[in-house]
């Protein structure tokens, strides 16, 4: 019987980003908070009898070799290699990885960070590899800034390009979360002249006490439909960008209460597609794998 290990790749928050300074290399340093959402994409891993990975249905316009889930799996195997553990990646198991995408690309989710995390942690598992997630976090953080904070599964208070991290004990609202039907581009908004890069920085009890995001002003110029979103929302409470947009949100104390915004949506714009979800603390992907 052949096996197969289903995992959630869950959403992420930047529930405040400051932008502190900028790196020799050009990128930017950034103090955040990282929350997890009971929301995301879903990845399904089942062993082969041959060597090939295998990744199913593609995003359109993002060729299968590009796709964060199957570098992760290379680059897995290639440190299984360089470790020693394999003499070559064909003496490990191939997998087909079937992917359900919930999450919008380039909404500031970190949807594809999420989705090469997930599948680092479940192939380190399926191959028995057992590599610490200091390790896996470092392998991570080759792919992208955000990967590390969804292998080590914990909220985060984030510095530097978001590789360094210490777990912050957030609140866990609902969230209504607005993706107004754009993609950012986030070298469009780091490469802005007027972007602000050198807010001071603070700690984190200060940012857990409310922070802004720094994107926001150049995001709401370049894409008048986040602007929208944001002032739309913002009856409801204080409206925040997340990352690097274009998803929008705002926390509400209840579920019923996060509800009727949605409600709220469905009449008066009927276009924007909108979730509601809890925030937590522990990724939902580290609560599945503990019981897997
Ligand atoms: C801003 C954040 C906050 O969580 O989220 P998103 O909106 O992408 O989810 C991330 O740090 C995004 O990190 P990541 O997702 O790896 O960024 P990429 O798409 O690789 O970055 C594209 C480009 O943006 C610039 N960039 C990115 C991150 C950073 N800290 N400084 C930068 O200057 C670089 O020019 C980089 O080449
Ligand atoms: N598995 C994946 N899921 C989503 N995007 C991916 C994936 N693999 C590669 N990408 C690329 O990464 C880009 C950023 O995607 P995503 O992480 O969803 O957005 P963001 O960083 O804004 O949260 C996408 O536009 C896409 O080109």
């Amino acid at each position: 019987m052949t096996a197969t290990l289903s995992l959630p790749a869950p959403a992420k928050l930047n529930r405040m980003l400051h932008i502190t300074g900028q790196r020799a290399d050009g990128y930017h340093e950034l103090q955040t908070l990282f929350q997890f959402l009971d929301h995301g994409d879903r990845l399904d891993f089942t062993l082969r009898d041959d060597a090939a990975i295998h990744l199913a249905p593609a995003i359109e316009g993002v060729p299968a070799e590009s796709n964060l889930i199957m570098r992760a799996a290379r680059l897995l195997s290639e440190a299984a290699v360089a470790r020693g553990q394999v003499a070559s990646s064909n003496d490990l198991p191939g997998v087909d990885i079937r992917l359900k995408k919930v999450l919008p690309m380039g909404g500031g989710l970190g949807g594809g960070s999420s989705d090469a995390a997930t599948t680092l942690l479940a192939l380190d598992h399926l191959w028995k590899l057992e590599l610490d997630l200091d390790t896996l976090a470092e392998l991570g953080l080759a792919l992208g800034a955000d990967v590390p904070v969804f292998v080590r599964g914990f909220s985060a208070w984030a510095e530097g390009i978001g590789e360094r991290l210490e777990p912050a004990p957030l609140d866990t609202p609902w969230f209504v979360v607005i993706h107004p039907g754009i993609e950012v581009a986030t070298p469009a908004v780091f490469g802005h002249p007027q972007l602000t890069r050198s807010s001071p920085a603070i700690s984190m009890a200060r940012a857990l006490q409310g922070g802004r995001n720094d994107c926001e002003v150049v995001v709401r110029t370049l894409y008048p439909a986040v602007a929208d979103a944001l002032d739309w929302l913002d009856q409801f409470g204080t409206a925040r960008l997340t990352g690097t947009g274009a998803c929008v949100f705002c926390a509400f104390d209840d579920a019923r209460q996060a509800s009727k915004v949605l409600g709220r949506l469905d009449s008066e714009r009927p276009t924007w597609h909108a979730f509601m979800a809890r925030g937590c603390n522990l990724s939902p992907l580290h609560a599945a794998l503990a019981s897997a």
